[in-house]
């Protein structure tokens, strides 16, 4: 591996040879900030998103973690979801069911999935009530700047237009300051229907992690990772407007998704 920073504070790369080296390290984080949030405050609040993420984390499913991670402490969330029951190939739930979940000890109860069984304004409207609820008995934290929710991670993908969650570029979503949890109906990845977390919550976690493997992320890798030009529109990039306010940023990247960053100019923020 070798570790850089961009030119943001409290924000590290970490670029791995293979997808394999990077998921080792990837549990090994995880594991991590699992076993200090537990020491810290009783409990470990983990908000996932979809995508090739949940794959990635599959070693937390091995030795030894299988064993030495608290489950019991796990608090489970989304930061975005795709509008389909629970049971459809799209369904970000279904798929860390499959991979992640199933082969845990999680709590179900700790499991807070997202309702596939009413419209997606309701949805995300019922998401942020139940995640206030668990604020306000500070289950999931909250942030000493704004009244948002601070999970203790976040782990997001990036796609190769600079989305993250379902946080596209230009969308009037990023904008959004008050609401937690908001929906979309007109994503550009299909499905067009989703839930998501909104910057300010996101941005308000104690660690966030970006994770992106592949030669097509590359562009994106560089121009929200390593700095753009400073007429650089943000908003075409929503990759570049995750800077968590008190929390920590870390990259996680393979080679080929490292391939245009310039790490010469790097060093731990
Ligand atoms: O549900 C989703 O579509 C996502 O949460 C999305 O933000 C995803 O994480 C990225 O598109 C990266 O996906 P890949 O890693 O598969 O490219």
């Amino acid at each position: 591996m070798s570790a850089c920073g961009g030119p943001k504070i409290k924000s590290e790369l970490r670029v791995f040879e293979s997808a394999d080296e990077l998921a080792t390290d990837l549990a090994e984080y995880i594991s991590q900030l699992s076993e200090n949030s537990v020491k810290e405050r009783g409990c470990f609040t983990i908000a996932l998103s979809g995508g090739s993420l949940i794959s990635l984390m599959g070693k937390l499913c091995e030795a030894p973690y299988d064993k030495t991670v608290d489950w019991t402490k796990w608090f489970v969330f989304w930061a975005d979801e795709r509008a389909v029951a629970k049971n459809h190939i799209d369904s970000n739930h279904k798929l860390t069911k499959d991979l992640f979940l199933s082969k845990v000890p999680i709590l179900n109860s700790h499991v807070f999935s997202i309702n596939d069984n009413v419209t997606v304004e309701e949805a995300a409207a019922e998401y942020e009530f139940a995640i206030r609820q668990l604020v306000k008995i500070r289950t999931v934290g909250v942030s000493e700047s704004n009244d948002c929710p601070k999970f203790d991670l976040i782990l997001l993908g990036m796609g190769p237009d600079g989305h993250v969650a379902s946080l596209f570029p230009h969308h009037p979503a990023l904008e959004l300051k008050e609401e937690w949890v908001t929906y979309i109906t007109d994503s550009p990845k299909p499905p067009p229907e989703r839930i998501t977390f909104t910057l300010p919550v996101i941005n308000s976690a104690s660690n966030v992690a970006m994770v992106a493997v592949g030669e097509e992320k590359a562009m994106a890798v560089h121009l929200a990772a390593a700095g753009a030009g400073e007429n650089f529109d943000a908003s075409s990039l929503p990759a570049r407007m995750v800077q968590p306010t008190d929390g920590k940023l870390v990259w996680f990247l393979d080679s080929t998704a490292a391939s245009v960053l310039d790490v010469s100019n790097g060093g731990s923020g």
